[in-house]
């Protein structure tokens, strides 16, 4: 008789998002965002525990326990049976770095393993996707998460109707700065933001594809942010700054946060220009995919 499991482990990396367009669609899985961004080295971990105890699925948090409405969603939309889920993450949270999909990423690779649903990875990506769509909390991390890398989304939705390309990068260290939360969804749901999302965000895509090249990725990036008007005044203050610095710099999306990328000549400098403004940490690009630990 095969071992009972009770419980199943698994990673999703963070993401930051360059650019974007927004991709509305009545079937959520169609629905989503094209756009570059890149797949850093921290993640979630995520832990689903089953307990004959367990009245209703409780989600935690770096130990603190939360609604976790996208991770709940995913729980729900794979069972009935109520689980334990412990999620642990290194990268901050509400700040851009998409946190929300990492967790419900992790989360549906381990409900999956954890209850023997044997379900294909693009079925767990897809209810991840779809998870995050209808909390409005991401509408393309998921996708990049699960491939890892540079990745541009060059169509939108779940794996069987989106499609990804990649910018081929080496373990290139990004700096970023995490000041504060944006809210994703008040964002994507604003009529005139998204309009103006749409307008830069397709010029973006464009200008990338007939370059595609980290260094254009980042320009594009700082060029949404300004066209936008989703740059703050301190972030926009960061922006110059690293750029007087020899860096280039640009806002996560959907973050209060700033990532950049230097040459080595130029680091000190640019570490020296951040500091000013907080505590910048190092990540480095991670052309690791999401999956079970
Ligand atoms: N690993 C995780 N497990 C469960 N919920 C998470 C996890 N990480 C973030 N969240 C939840 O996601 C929400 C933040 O999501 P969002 O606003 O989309 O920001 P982000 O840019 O970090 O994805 C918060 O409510 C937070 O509690
Ligand atoms: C930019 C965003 C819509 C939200 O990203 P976050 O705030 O990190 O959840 C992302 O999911 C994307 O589609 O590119």
């Amino acid at each position: 008789m095969q071992e009972r499991k009770w419980s199943a482990k698994a990673f999703a990396p963070a993401h930051i998002t360059g650019f974007f367009c927004i991709h509305d669609h009545e079937d959520k899985r169609k629905k989503g965002s094209t756009g570059c961004g890149i797949v850093l080295d921290r993640g979630a971990v995520t832990t689903a525990t089953y307990t004959e105890e367990l009245e209703d699925t409780l989600i935690f948090l770096n130990g603190k326990q939360v609604d976790g409405n996208t991770t709940r969603t995913v729980v729900n939309m794979l069972t009935d049976i109520p689980l334990l889920v412990e999620s642990v993450t290194n990268m901050p949270i509400g700040c851009g770095f998409g946190a929300s999909g990492a967790g419900a990423l992790s989360t549906a690779y381990a409900v999956n393993d954890v209850l023997s649903l044997n379900l294909t990875s693009s079925e767990i990506i897809e209810t991840a996707h779809v998870a995050e769509v209808v909390n409005r909390s991401g509408l393309g991390d998921v996708i990049a998460q699960s491939y890892g890398g540079v990745v541009i989304r060059t169509a939108p939705g779940a794996p069987q109707y989106g499609d990804v390309d990649w910018i081929p990068a080496a373990g290139k260290e990004v700096l970023c700065l995490a000041l504060g939360e944006l809210g994703t969804s008040s964002i994507i749901s604003d009529p005139d933001l998204a309009w103006r999302i749409n307008s830069m965000g397709k010029g973006s895509m464009k200008r990338l594809m007939k370059s595609p090249t980290f260094e254009t990725f980042m320009q594009c990036s700082q060029d949404f942010a300004f066209g936008t008007g989703l740059a703050s005044n301190i972030v926009t203050d960061i922006i110059e700054a690293v750029g007087s610095a020899g860096g280039i710099a640009s806002q996560a999306m959907l973050g209060e946060s700033v990532f950049v990328t230097v040459g080595p000549d130029r680091r000190e400098a640019v570490i020296e220009a951040l500091s000013e403004f907080g505590e910048p940490s190092a990540y480095y690009l991670n052309n690791c995919r999401a999956g079970l630990l």
